[in-house]
C-alpha cells in the first residue's frame, strides 16, 4: 500500500497585501514525481520553499509523512533534500568542503566517503578542491545537488532544476533523478516536454490557486491543452516554454 509522502491542507502565503499561495490542499504519494507547473508568478517557488521549510505558511498545514513541519522539528527537514534556485553554497570553501559541512551538520557516520560519493553521483570529483565562486551557474546546480542527495532524503525538492543547465548537466541530473526513482520528488519547472517526461502527475498553479491536478500518462500535446484551460490561455497566447 503507498503511503503518503506529504500532505498539504488549506496552506497559504501571504506578503502583505499579494497572497503567493492561496489556500492549497493536496498529497503526495510516496515514491510520486510532481510537477509543480503555471505562469511566473503562480506560487511555485513559495509552494516549494513551505514544502522545504524555508518559507513558512501564514496559514495551513504541511505534514511529512507522519510528522508536521514545524520550525522546532529539526527530525523532519533531515528527510528532505532540497535545491532550490539560488544555491546558497559556502563561496569561502570548496566544493568538497561545502558537502563535508553539510555532511557533519547532518552527522553522517561516513562523511568522507559519502562526499566523494555524490561528487562522483554529480560529476564533480575533479573540481572538488575548487570553490563555487570559481564555477558557473550549472555546476553550481550540480554541487547543490550533491548536498541534497548527501543524507539520503526520502523526498528531493527541486526548483527550476532545468534551468541553467547544459546538455551534458540536464542528461546528468535525469540520471541521478532515474536512481532516485523508488522516492518522492516535487519539482517546479517551465518545460513542459521535460516535465511531462519526468513526472508522474502535474499540479498547475495560477494566481496561488491549483487550477488542475493531473496524471502524466498522456503525450506532451495533452497536458499543453489541459495546462492552457487550467490557466485560460488562448492557442495562440501559448508559447513552447511555460
Ligand atoms: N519574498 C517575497 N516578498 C513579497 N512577495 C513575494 C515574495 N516572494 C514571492 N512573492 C510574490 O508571490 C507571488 C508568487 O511568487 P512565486 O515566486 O512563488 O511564483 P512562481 O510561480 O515561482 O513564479 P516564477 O515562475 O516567475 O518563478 C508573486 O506575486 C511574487 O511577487
Amino acid at each position: 500500500m503507498t503511503e503518503t509522502a506529504i500532505r498539504v491542507a488549506d496552506v497559504t502565503k501571504a506578503y502583505g497585501r499579494v497572497t503567493a499561495v492561496d489556500g492549497l490542499s493536496f498529497a503526495v504519494e510516496d515514491g510520486e514525481t510532481v510537477g509543480l507547473f503555471g505562469p511566473n508568478g503562480a506560487g511555485k517557488t513559495t509552494l516549494l520553499r513551505m514544502l522545504a521549510g524555508l518559507v513558512r505558511p501564514t496559514g495551513g498545514t504541511i505534514t511529512l509523512g507522519a510528522s508536521e513541519l514545524t520550525p522546532d522539528d529539526h527530525a523532519v527537514y533531515r528527510r528532505l533534500g532540497v535545491v532550490t534556485h539560488d544555491t546558497m553554497l559556502y563561496d569561502a570553501l570548496t566544493a568538497r568542503e561545502n558537502l563535508r559541512v553539510h555532511a557533519d551538520l547532518h552527522g553522517l557516520d561516513d562523511p568522507a566517503a559519502r562526499c566523494e560519493t555524490v561528487l562522483d553521483t554529480v560529476g564533480l570529483r575533479e573540481r572538488a578542491s575548487q570553490r563555487p565562486e570559481a564555477f558557473s551557474h550549472g555546476l553550481c546546480k550540480r554541487l547543490s545537488l550533491a548536498r541534497a542527495l548527501l543524507h539520503r532524503p526520502d523526498v528531493l525538492l527541486l526548483d527550476e532544476p532545468y534551468t541553467g543547465l547544459d546538455q551534458r548537466s540536464v542528461a546528468d541530473l535525469e540520471a541521478v533523478l532515474d536512481g532516485f526513482d523508488d522516492r518522492t520528488v516535487v519539482l517546479t519547472t517551465h518545460d513542459i516536454d521535460r516535465g511531462v517526461d519526468r513526472c508522474d502527475r502535474a499540479l498547475v498553479l495560477d494566481r496561488g490557486e491549483l487550477r488542475a491536478d493531473v496524471s502524466l500518462d498522456g503525450s506532451v500535446a495533452d497536458f499543453d491543452a489541459t495546462y492552457r484551460r487550467a490557466i485560460g490561455l488562448n492557442e495562440s497566447e501559448r508559447g513552447r516554454d511555460v
